[in-house]
């Protein structure tokens, strides 16, 4: 069965490729996105993707994932420094996950080099700019386990 993923960006990610360029580069949502789907599909996996502000509305999405999604690429945005509810959607589920940055958050401000996900990520990608999803694709493809698929409760 062709493997599932879940690519889930958070707040204000819609503006990539128009907000501050000169931290997050040029290219836009719309482009990670279609080019991440493009890319799974040509590597025999499906990928589903999820914008949102708001973030019950990703704690819901992460939880509808639950028993039909074999890996979750996410950016936190900045949840990534906050959010103990989204962590705890994502343990809760078990689904494993890769936790990507656009930048370099450890060149940044020290309030963003702390990240509730990190010490639960099978593994993070930073700042290799919009890059960095294309490696996450590729690696969650050839190699992680699929899930032993389970019904959702
Ligand atoms: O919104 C973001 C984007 C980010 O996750 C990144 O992709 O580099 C880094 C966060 O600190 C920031 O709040």
């Amino acid at each position: 069965m062709a493997k599932s993923i879940l690519l889930i960006n958070g707040p204000n990610l819609n503006l990539l490729g128009t907000r501050e360029p000169h931290i997050y580069g040029s290219t836009t949502l719309k482009d990670v996105e279609e080019s991440s789907k493009a890319q799974a599909t040509s590597l025999g996996a499906t990928l589903q993707t999820f914008q949102s502000n708001h973030e019950g509305a990703i704690v819901d999405r992460i939880q509808d994932a639950r028993g039909n999604t074999d890996a979750i690429i996410i950016n936190p945005g900045a949840y990534t420094h906050t959010s103990v509810a989204i962590r705890d959607a994502l343990l809760g589920v078990e689904i494993p996950f890769i936790e990507l940055h656009v930048s370099n958050v450890h060149a940044r401000e020290p309030w963003r080099h702390h990240s509730y996900f990190s010490d639960k990520a099978a593994g993070i990608i930073i700042g290799l700019g919009a890059y960095g999803y294309k490696v996450a694709v590729e690696h969650v493809v050839l190699n992680f386990k699929p899930l032993e698929k389970k019904a959702a409760l």
